[in-house]
């Protein structure tokens, strides 16, 4: 085999991504380099408008396809040389399993919006408590909401239920046997006592939930056993090999961009759009305009806000006005256009809003149409609009106090100069890209490598791992002149709330 890897001289650590399109396996080696990676897709089911589910079981089928392809092609089956492996999970979907770890029903995933009822009705009992103990709003995404639809719709499944679990916690189960749910993932239940680390009784009482449905906890570097045998054998990896908790995909997404300290902010223009601060002070109160979380650095939390649509509204664009393009060539010609896209605004509300408007009824606009305005003129307004967006979410970090003049930036939003620059002079903040685009599947190896003693901790991981690739500064000229639009961005939101809603019938 050409590529055959040293077996004595190489140590790996495997990084699995939990993604809502494919499962992602890295192979990572302790220098950090990527040796080889592997991805599996399965599907997303849409019974119904607003439903968005998957098989728990293809995800299992899903991860250990990919295991076994990239221990295949690294030439490493049957040796012991991956030491450890750790997981990246989208988050807050519902699994509920029997006694026999079954799963009883399809997952019901963070994209699914069926639950709005049920999100009042938490409002409406918790009050105040929801924001003291579970420190984020209702939002149909989480978990909680989730548990009460099945609860009223299902009753019969709940019955049954011995465990709810999140999607790659049922796979890493499925993988060892070993029962468990990390803080990072956990908090974005609604269910976890953020700042006191524990299950919170008062709100699974609130809603007669018996605790026994509830994992235990652990860190995202604590190890949770060791692989199946008939799973060791079928991919091939050593028995022994240990396996690490994991963390939510944007607590890895962080970990994998390096966001470990106080002061280090991250975005990510992915197919939604994350900004996301690391944040030490475990009592801070943002009355939940943005989400709170805890991280998977121990005791260690960050504030996130949400773009639902980011780079989900630059394909909707694409595919709908200039199919025939590919993203390079639609994008060479924004640097044609003075920012401001000679006064053009979009909003990029296509599936609804969670940060700073959560809202599930406003939809997306274009402001300011002009019978000048050509292709270049949109396609510079829809990045104008979504970064626009996201600059909301850095108004609410800086609005707690925190300095936010550099952001590394990840994801698709990344892949283009002129999107970075753009990002740079919208923030107003020095815009970092890291040499490696492996975002939330690094983080994952980079727990397994924490986990299994290749370092002192996740810092000194990514010291060696991480390295930065390019950086761009802001323009004082153009920051000014998008200081302006950017409150006329602002102004779209209050102008749109009320027509959003009356056109939803006629959606
Ligand atoms: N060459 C490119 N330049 C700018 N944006 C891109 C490019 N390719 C893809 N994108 C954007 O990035 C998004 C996908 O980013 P990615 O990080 O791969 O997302 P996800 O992991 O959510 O699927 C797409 O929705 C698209 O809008
Ligand atoms: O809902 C959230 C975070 O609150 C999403 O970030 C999901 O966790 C996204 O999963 P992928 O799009 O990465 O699969």
């Amino acid at each position: 085999m050409q590529e055959t890897i040293n077996q004595e001289q190489e140590r790996y650590v495997i990084g699995v991504d939990l993604g809502t399109s494919a499962v992602k396996t890295v192979l990572v080696n302790r220098k950090g380099q990527v040796a080889y990676e592997t991805s599996q897709s399965y599907p997303l089911h849409q019974p119904k408008a607003g439903y968005s589910e998957q098989h728990p079981e293809d995800w299992v089928r899903g991860t250990l396809a990919s295991l076994k392809e990239l221990v295949e092609k690294a030439g490493i089956g049957g040796t012991d040389a991956v030491d450890g492996i750790s997981f990246s999970g989208q988050m807050h979907g519902l699994v509920l399993t029997d006694k026999e770890g079954k799963a009883l029903r399809p997952a019901i995933l963070w994209n699914d919006t069926r639950t709005t009822t049920q999100c009042r009705r938490i409002e409406e009992q918790l009050g105040p408590a929801l924001l003291r103990i579970a420190r984020n709003r209702a939002l149909e995404g989480f978990t909680l909401p989730k548990l009460l639809w099945v609860q009223e719709h299902e009753p019969d499944v709940l019955a049954r239920a011995a465990h709810f679990m999140l999607p790659k916690d049922y796979v890493r189960y499925c993988l060892t046997g070993e029962l468990a749910m990390e803080y990072s993932d956990a908090a974005g239940t609604l269910l976890l006592d953020i700042a006191n680390k524990q299950w919170s009784e008062e709100i699974a009482a609130a809603f007669d939930l018996p605790l026994s449905l509830f994992p235990p906890l652990v860190e995202s570097f604590d190890q949770t056993g060791t692989l199946l045998p008939e799973i060791a054998e079928q991919s091939r990896l050593s028995p022994e090999t240990k396996v690490y908790a994991g963390g939510a995909d944007n607590a890895c997404g962080a970990i994998g961009a390096g966001i470990l300290s106080e002061g280090r902010t991250l975005c990510s223009i992915g197919t939604s759009g994350v900004v996301l601060s690391y944040e030490e002070r475990k009592d801070l109160d943002i009355q939940g305009r943005a989400h709170f979380f805890n991280h998977s650095e121990q005791d260690a939390y960050y504030i996130m806000g949400v773009t639902l649509a980011a780079g989900y509204s630059l394909t909707w664009f694409k595919d709908t006005f200039a199919p025939e393009h590919s993203f390079d060539a639609l994008l060479e010609d924004v640097n044609s256009v003075e920012p401001g896209s000679r006064g053009l605004l979009f909003t990029p509300y296509i599936v609804g809003e969670r940060t700073p408007h959560p809202d599930a009824t406003i939809r997306g606009s274009f402001i300011g149409m002009d019978a000048g305005h050509k292709l270049a003129h949109f396609t510079r307004a829809v990045l104008e609009g979504i970064t626009f967006s996201l600059k909301e979410s850095i108004d609410i970090l800086r609005g707690t106090g925190k300095t936010v003049n550099e952001v590394i930036s990840i994801g698709g939003g990344a892949r283009n100069e002129a999107w970075l620059q753009m990002q740079a002079d919208i923030f107003n903040a020095d815009i970092v890209k890291l040499e490696s685009e492996q975002g939330p599947a690094l983080g994952a190896a980079m727990l397994a490598a924490y986990g299994s003693g290749w370092f002192e901790s996740l810092q000194a991981c990514a010291e060696a791992f991480l390295r930065e690739a390019a950086r761009y500064s802001p323009n004082p000229e153009r920051v000014a002149r998008y200081e302006g639009l950017y409150e006329l961005h602002r102004e779209v939101y209050l102008h749109t709330r009320e027509l959003s809603k009356h056109l939803a019938a006629y959606r």
